[in-house]
């Protein structure tokens, strides 16, 4: 454990200038101690090395102390954040925002580290406190989870948001604001709006991905699971290639083809535009979404309907809790479900939507898996419901080889599915950062009532896209992170 080098908490400083307050953060990050607290909030600085101070022993240690108690460091601050989730049941916000390649990304991994390692100490909570949480907590939770999990046992959501800081705060984007046309105030402000919005929600893409943290197997839904499991029996299981042209899979568990000139309320326009490339990324060249988008049509022509109806029906504000839960059943065979946003406005512009939300569940897979193991192989599909896997194609018969796998190989490429997870980080090069992340991103990690991570909801938002979530924020921890 550090000696005390320094100070630790800036707002200790005797005299506060920013002379003092850089020098004594240089004092410390030439001893690699590269955190320092101004109250509650972090600075981190990139060390550009290994330091030992990201060990498992430095979880438990700062998962039993208070945040002041141990030299400043990331895991306080988690820790302070999961302990106010558990203690009060509330969402808890953690914003990193720095430079291009001053850690943001590395900082989230030690976030998830400590979370995933947190409950590796003996509780200290009885069982019946935290069901109390858990139970006030969904009422209190955000609309959309407490819509997502409401078959599960959720405390409450601990918001981490990586905070883009780029375009908008450059000389040229700032040249640009000023140099752009100017109409009325009030018209001109609105269209501002309308702009920033439209462009956060064309460079969002948000992802599911549930993964079993847990160190507890429940079996709610296995049931349902099973069932769901023998009334579909017709899904590809995902492959790997590349993630971004990986093929989204149609879930038909739940739908039954549509009728002829049957309304649907997706709009034509976006049912075009979902099948105008890969539903992955957009990308129109997409030869896997290509051959896959022939396998569909060859199967049936509403196929794609199927396809919007399967998002719609989860999205409903009627789904009920049984109509989730075959969602969710679905979703554990790995399908990989393409749906639009469940918000109303989202609705309206979903054809302006580039993106789109994806569901993994890895958490369920396991369980399914064990279950299908023991089970003997599903009864052919019934031939009034259209399924993208009847087609006798190449990758048909071999999404069938697939499923015989066994539960352990299955669920090995359940987790390297879990890729999506780590793909969010970044791809791209800057001169700072040669794997820098593309997009700010918001990542709702759920914490189930024991408190170990259920999984994670990842948003891609532009560097617009901070706007909008800036103003939903109510309880902010920010770090600030100097390359
Ligand atoms: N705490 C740390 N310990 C060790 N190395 C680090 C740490 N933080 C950052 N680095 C190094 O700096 C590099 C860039 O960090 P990172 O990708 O997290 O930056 P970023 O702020 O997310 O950048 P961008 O905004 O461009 O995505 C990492 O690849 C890693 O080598």
């Amino acid at each position: 454990m550090e000696q005390e080098i320094g100070t630790w908490d800036s707002v200790l400083l005797e005299n506060l200038s920013e002379d003092n307050f850089i020098n004594n953060i240089h004092q410390r990050y030439k001893r690699d101690h590269i955190y320092t607290y101004i109250g509650t909030s972090v600075v981190a600085l990139n060390p550009y090395h290994h330091i030992s101070e990201h060990s498992l022993d430095n979880v438990r240690n700062y998962g039993d102390k208070g945040i002041f108690q141990l030299p400043p460091h990331i895991y306080g601050l988690t820790n302070l954040a999961y302990q106010s989730l558990k203690d009060h049941s509330e969402d808890q916000c953690v914003l990193l925002t720095g430079e291009s390649g001053a850690g943001k990304t590395e900082t989230f991994k030690m976030i998830v580290n400590f979370l995933t390692h947190i409950q590796d100490r003996p509780l200290c909570h009885t069982p019946n406190v935290l069901r109390k949480q858990s139970s006030t907590s969904s009422a209190s939770g955000m609309a959309v989870h407490a819509h997502r999990r409401a078959s599960s046992s959720c405390s409450g959501t601990a918001n981490f948001i990586i905070c883009k800081n780029r375009a908008e705060n450059t000389p040229a984007a700032a040249m640009a604001r000023r140099q752009s046309p100017s109409p009325g105030p009030s018209q001109r402000s609105r269209t501002r709006d309308e702009s920033i919005e439209r462009q956060s929600r064309r460079n969002m893409r948000e992802k599911i991905v549930d993964f079993d943290f847990s160190h507890h197997k429940s079996s709610e839904n296995i049931s349902t699971l099973i069932e769901a499991h023998a009334a579909s029996s017709h899904h590809l299981h995902p492959t790997k290639s590349c993630f971004k042209h990986q093929q989204t899979q149609a879930c038909t568990a739940t739908a039954t083809p549509p009728q002829k000139g049957a309304t649907s309320n997706t709009s034509p326009k976006y049912a075009m535009l979902s099948y105008g490339g890969c539903r992955q990324c957009g990308h129109s060249k997409c030869i896997r979404a290509q051959s896959l988008e022939k396998e569909e049509c060859g199967a049936g022509t509403e196929s794609p309907m199927l396809l919007l109806r399967g998002s719609n029906s989860r999205l409903s504000s009627t789904t009920t809790a049984h109509q989730s839960n075959l969602n969710r059943g679905s979703c554990s065979n790995l399908v990989r479900q393409h749906s639009t946003e469940s918000q109303p406005e989202r609705d309206r512009d979903r054809h302006s939507l580039m993106g789109s939300t994806q569901r993994i569940s890895l958490y369920d897979a396991h369980k399914l898996s064990k279950v299908l193991g023991e089970l003997p192989p599903p009864p052919p599909p019934h031939p009034s419901s259209v399924s993208v896997s009847v087609s006798p194609t190449p990758s048909a018969s071999s999404s069938l080889h697939r499923r015989h796998k066994s539960p352990t190989q299955r669920l090995r490429e359940c987790v390297t599915c879990a890729d999506v997870f780590l793909e969010a980080m970044g791809n791209a090069c800057t001169l700072k950062n040669n794997n820098s992340s593309r997009y700010g991103k918001l990542f709702d990690i759920e914490i189930d009532f024991r408190g170990d991570p259920m999984g994670v909801h990842i948003t891609h938002y532009s560097h617009y896209g901070h706007h909008h979530w800036r103003a939903k924020l109510s309880h902010i921890l920010p770090i600030t992170i100097g390359g």
